[in-house]
């Protein structure tokens, strides 16, 4: 082992520190190339696998990680389609679109019969070995393009098969990355009593074992492999390329939940999966990415962790009865009016909902159904019609407290579609609708800050939306006499700023680029023309 304070490769005095892990340094360029190559690149990480009760194995920061800065960088283990898919390619996984007359089905693979793209994808690396043994045991597909389900985007659960298979067939493959793979938690004893898994046991366990031959596998083996799939997998989007898929990165995976994250994750082109700290993350601390939805309040966010991936968050948040103050999941007392019905214990989900003013109670299955009601009424809504969410709110206004989860979730959507709905564009909206976009982006805005802080893409779209309105503010106030020229530019400064930070956060989406170049040089323009 080489002295801290000295080259890692000559051992000479040496200052220069790697920048990746700052763990290591070099008397110059050249030795730190060497290093790189000699293996430093594997060990190179700033991030150690930690293990605690709660958590299981769990990333843990072994230097300060800046704000911003892209922590973890990982190729796919193995992906494939997701549990129930649209009809997908299995050679290139592109979505498959319609076929065009006169040709009336999915271009089907001439071996197994699986829809593909084409002829060209029938020897993809990631369909062949999979297609030989369907082929060897004659298995056929059996998806085909249904012209009265056009457009409903129907799902197929054939494809809950394909995955699995991928994996099983590693094992013969490439037995020292099945071996990786099998280092990964599963779950299996939790998810063998839900219903998916029972019917997920028939149909698996039937094509692996029966159709596909697999009968030295154990039924127990076959439906780990499927659990480490549903406890592991990330579900990547590939807008640009057509891709909705689910895969397994190994260290990504280690990464543990909590309700406030301080790490989210993205995909580049070619499907890496890429970490980046939404805040300073210091030495030592957790890092932690959220599994789910930051509006979503405690009792919502707990049964969803329980039922996807199997375990009880007891972080700070969900610990809170308040939600950290926002009162997420906070009803208004219909006796007293003025107190707040909150949760007695959050960490149990049935316990009892209490005013804390009055004596009113009301049963934890009664909040699961309300919020039931409110998603589906909230689901029922005219997408295209601020005035309907408006409506929503006003609905609800004496009932949900106004940070509920569904208020915040409505109050979202419209600083969306203010600014882009039907009648709504930003030329369009009169000045009391400018204003309320401005508002709601201010209101959530500080939301954001305590349920998502730091550069998450919540608070990304907010700055978005709020630096558009701001603009069209400023000019109309500009026009009508309200702002002399130079408050208008100190607006469009402002403006600037929060598009600046906007940029930083969401420079690496990939679907952002050419909307964020768009709209600088739009806003650099009309602060030139001022
Ligand atoms: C993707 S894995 C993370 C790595 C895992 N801890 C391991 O040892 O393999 C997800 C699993 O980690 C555990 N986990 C992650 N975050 C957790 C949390 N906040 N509280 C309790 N368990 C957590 C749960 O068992 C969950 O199903």
């Amino acid at each position: 082992m080489t002295n801290p304070g000295n080259c890692a490769v000559c051992g000479v005095a040496a200052s220069q520190k790697c920048g990746g892990c700052r763990n290591v340094v070099y008397c110059g360029k050249e030795h730190q190339i060497i290093h790189w190559k000699k293996g430093h690149k594997a060990e190179c990480k700033c991030y150690e696998i930690a293990t605690n009760d709660i958590l299981g194995r769990h990333l843990r920061a072994t230097r300060d990680i800046k704000k911003g800065e892209i922590f973890l960088r990982e190729k796919p283990f193995i992906y494939g389609p997701k549990v129930a898919s649209a009809p997908t390619c299995l050679g290139c996984h592109r979505s498959l679109p319609n076929p065009v007359p006169p040709q009336k089905n999915f271009y089907k693979c001439s071996r197994c019969s699986w829809p593909l793209c084409g002829p060209q994808c029938e020897n993809s690396a990631h369909h062949i070995d999979e297609c030989e043994l369907m082929s060897a045991r004659k298995f056929k597909a059996k998806i085909d393009f249904d012209p009265t389900k056009e457009g409903t985007g129907k799902k197929e659960s054939a494809y809950c098969v394909i995955l699995p298979l991928r994996c099983i067939l590693l094992r013969n493959k490439n037995p020292e990355a099945f071996a990786r793979f099998a280092q990964l938690e599963d779950h299996l004893n939790e998810r063998m009593n839900t219903p998916l898994y029972r019917i997920l046991s028939a149909n698996l366990l039937t094509f692996i074992k029966t159709i596909m031959g697999f009968s030295e596998w154990s039924d127990d083996e076959v439906l780990r492999v499927a659990a480490r799939l549903d406890t592991n997998t990330f579900e990547v989007r590939q807008a640009a390329a057509g891709q909705k898929l689910r895969a397994i990165y190994t260290n990504a995976a280690m990464i543990s939940h909590d309700c406030v994250s301080n790490a989210r994750h993205t995909f580049d082109d070619q499907m890496q999966i890429l970490f980046i700290a939404k805040q300073k993350i210091a030495k030592g601390e957790i890092i932690a990415t959220s599994y789910t939805q930051p509006l979503k309040s405690t009792l919502m966010r707990r049964q969803h962790l329980s039922q996807a991936k199997c375990f009880e968050c007891t972080c700070a948040r969900c610990k809170d009865p308040e939600e950290l103050g926002t009162f997420a999941g906070a009803i208004l007392c219909s006796r007293c009016k003025v107190g707040k019905i909150i949760s007695t214990d959050p960490l149990d989900n049935g316990a009892l909902w209490k005013c804390q003013l009055c004596p009113h109670e009301i049963p934890a299955k009664q909040i699961n159904w309300g919020n039931g009601a409110m998603l589906k009424e909230i689901e029922s809504l005219n997408k295209m019609s601020p005035r309907a969410f408006e409506e929503f709110l006003h609905r609800y206004r004496d009932t949900l407290h106004e940070k509920n989860t569904h208020v915040l979730q409505v109050k979202y959507a419209l600083t969306q579609l203010y600014g882009n709905a039907p009648g709504f564009k930003m030329h369009e909206m009169n000045d009391a609708a400018v204003k309320r976009k401005v508002e709601l982006c201010q209101e959530l805005l500080e939301v954001a800050e305590i349920l998502d802080g730091g550069w998450s893409i919540f608070r990304g779209n907010l700055l978005l939306d709020l630096q558009e309105a701001l603009v069209v503010q400023a000019k109309r106030e500009f026009e009508s006499g309200l702002l002399t020229k130079a408050n208008v530019q100190e607006k469009l400064t402002e403006a600037m700023e929060l598009l600046k930070e906007a940029v930083e956060i969401m420079k690496l989406e990939p679907d952002m680029q050419e909307a964020l170049a768009e709209r600088t040089q739009q806003l650099a323009k009309e602060l030139e023309l001022d």
